[in-house]
């Protein structure tokens, strides 16, 4: 089974705790996902693989570690995803980006892909799926099969807010996945929205509601 780690910093449990609010607009609400993101992306690229590197420095010859191992390619679910991806490329900025595209009916919770460009070494790559939002678990499940499908072998999955049933359904369609989230939130409600959660991360972040 991948990982499953909650990243609780206090300085991403503060910045949560702004855009839980009902009352943070536009304009903050993407500046502070944008922070967390970056944040989380720290711990989520600890495992980074290292190797062994000889330099001289002004005073002499060393050996020195250097990142090695997989590239990245950071691939947001749309649309609330994109609203992560900022944040990332600040500590990975030679990273690819592949765009999912994915609307969950409001209705019956499924989720329908509308769109798939992914970087062209997509198999080559560590890849990182982020969404704001893992409720059921049905949109990042159907990323990931496309992904799968595509060629990745090497996935983690971020979120800012996950429920109990995302996370579960999650783990066992795809138990070879790292998942990170800097919350787990009580349950869904009857709209399948997670409570207490942040609302439509999509709406807030782009405004539209
Ligand atoms: O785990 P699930 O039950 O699938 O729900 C989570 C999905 O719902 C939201 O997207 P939405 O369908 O609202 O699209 P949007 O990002 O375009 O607003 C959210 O950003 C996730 O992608
Ligand atoms: O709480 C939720 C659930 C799904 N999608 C969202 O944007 N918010
Ligand atoms: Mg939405």
């Amino acid at each position: 089974m991948g990982k499953f780690q909650v990243l609780d910093h206090p300085l991403i449990q503060h910045k949560l705790t702004i855009i839980r609010n009902k009352n943070c607009g536009t304009k903050v609400f993407r500046e502070v996902v944008d922070e967390i993101a970056t944040l989380m992306a720290y711990d989520v690229a600890r495992d980074m693989p290292l190797e062994d590197v000889e330099i001289e420095t002004p005073i002499g010859k060393t050996t020195v570690k250097t990142l090695a191992g997989k590239k990245v390619a950071i691939v947001p679910i749309l649309r609330a995803g994109i609203g992560m991806v900022d944040g990332i490329l600040e500590l990975i900025p030679a990273a690819k980006v592949g765009h999912i595209g994915m609307y969950r009916d409001e209705k019956t919770l499924k989720p329908h892909e509308y769109f798939v460009k992914l970087p062209s070494d997509i198999d080559q790559r560590q890849v990182y799926v982020v969404d704001p939002m893992l409720a059921t678990g049905g949109s990042a499940i159907m990323a990931i099969d496309a992904l799968k499908k595509r060629g990745a072998t090497s996935i983690k999955f971020m979120c800012l807010v996950s429920a109990p049933e995302g996370v579960k359904a999650l783990q066992e369609a795809n138990p070879d996945i790292d998942i990170y989230t800097a919350a787990l939130d009580e349950k869904l409600n009857e709209d399948g929205y997670i409570v207490p959660g942040l609302g439509d991360a999509g709406d807030r972040l782009f405004g539209t509601k």
